[in-house]
């Protein structure tokens, strides 16, 4: 039997102040447990280079490759997704957040499980706490969504489910045009077969409140993204931001009609290294409510991946996503170099 995406999570239980944040509605101050003093004042620089790229360019593929290259993030434009979708979505996503805690509680991720509402995953590696909620969802969102609205949870379901299925579309779309850019020989093996046709996927719904003593607070913390690619819609509020060497932290600017698309960990291996994979994190704002949906797209759980063979002598050892996943939860940042060869 194939391993599912939330199974290969199963195994890393976490602890419930892990998993429940803050009843934000509530507190109008920053307490303490959520003050980062050193991290946040590292320079950020307000404007942004990050490469816009029109899908349909005819030389959409060298634009890719090189904005991969570079920054190991774009936005795109052109790419077909229905303004309409996204804005409904995105109401969905306010309605959500936009509950009281309590009812939001019950649809609280459990110990040992992937998907629901929480803290970010990542939180345990970190000793403050994050100005933001999560809701994770793997496939299917019936589970919770049912015990946070019980007569009618069939809209958030439906607006879900098309929300993925786009996403899918268009991630397959862009791995194409990636791994045309890589001159990938053996590209076929791993987009055309049909194992990959059984990609996995999960989306994120995030949400940073208006944050007081905004300056001293983050709203997700540095990271990395695991899977392959993902595809981030954001809110008209800026706060994502990403970093770059020699200069430091970028904002990447909510354009209307773009989509954030960023390079994982996975296809930094698969490049070989010639991709990085980003570290990015999000600042909260003061005055504004900031929502986003970011889309993780990766192929199926207990397939290998491995540097494209194209690509000179491997920098990295082969790995199963489903290994690469239980390092991260290990190892976080140090999930890479532990790969490296040589
Ligand atoms: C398939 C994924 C991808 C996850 C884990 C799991 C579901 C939730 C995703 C996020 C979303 C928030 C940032 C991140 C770093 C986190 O803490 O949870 C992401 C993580 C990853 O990219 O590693
Ligand atoms: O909210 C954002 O802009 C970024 C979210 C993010 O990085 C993530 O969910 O992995
Ligand atoms: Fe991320």
């Amino acid at each position: 039997m194939a391993t599912t995406l939330s199974e290969a999570y199963r195994d890393t239980p976490l602890q419930l102040k892990h998993i429940i944040p803050l009843d934000f509605d509530s507190i109008h101050y920053l307490p303490e447990s959520h003050v980062w003093t050193e991290s946040v004042d590292l320079l950020s620089v307000d404007e942004s280079d990050v490469p816009i790229i029109d899908l349909h360019a005819p030389d959409a593929v060298e634009l890719v490759g090189n904005a991969c290259r570079k920054w190991g993030m774009f936005q795109v434009i052109n790419h077909g997704v229905p303004r309409s979708l996204l804005g409904d979505a995105e109401s969905h996503v306010r309605r959500l957040f936009g509950l009281p805690a309590h009812r939001k509680l019950q649809a609280l991720r459990s110990p040992g499980g992937a998907t629901g509402y929480g803290v970010a995953r990542i939180s345990p590696f970190f000793s403050k706490l994050m100005w933001h909620e999560g809701f994770t969802i793997m496939g299917s969102s019936l589970e919770h969504a049912k015990l946070l609205w019980p007569q009618d949870y069939e809209e958030f379901c439906s607006a879900m489910d098309n929300y993925q299925k786009q996403m899918k579309s268009l991630a397959y779309k862009i791995l194409v045009l990636i791994l045309k850019s890589l001159e990938a020989k053996d590209e076929k093996t791993l987009i055309s077969t049909a194992s990959f046709q059984q990609s996995e996927g999960a989306l994120q719904l995030n949400s940073y409140p208006c944050c007081p003593n905004h300056n001293q607070a983050i709203g997700l913390a540095p990271h990395t993204d695991s899977l392959l690619l993902t595809i981030l819609h954001q809110n008209d509020t800026k706060g994502l931001q990403v970093l770059r060497e020699n200069t430091g932290w970028i904002t990447v600017p909510p354009v209307s009609e773009a989509l954030v698309v960023n390079i994982g960990d996975l296809l930094n291996i698969v490049s070989n290294g010639q991709f990085p994979t980003v570290y990015h994190r999000v600042v909260p704002n003061e005055t504004r409510h900031r929502f986003s949906m970011a889309y993780f797209y990766g192929p199926p759980v207990d397939s290998t991946v491995a540097p494209l063979s194209n690509l000179g002598s491997p920098r990295y050892r082969s790995v199963t996503v489903k290994e690469y996943l239980s390092i991260k939860n290990k190892h976080l940042d140090k999930a890479i170099p532990l790969l490296k060869t040589g």
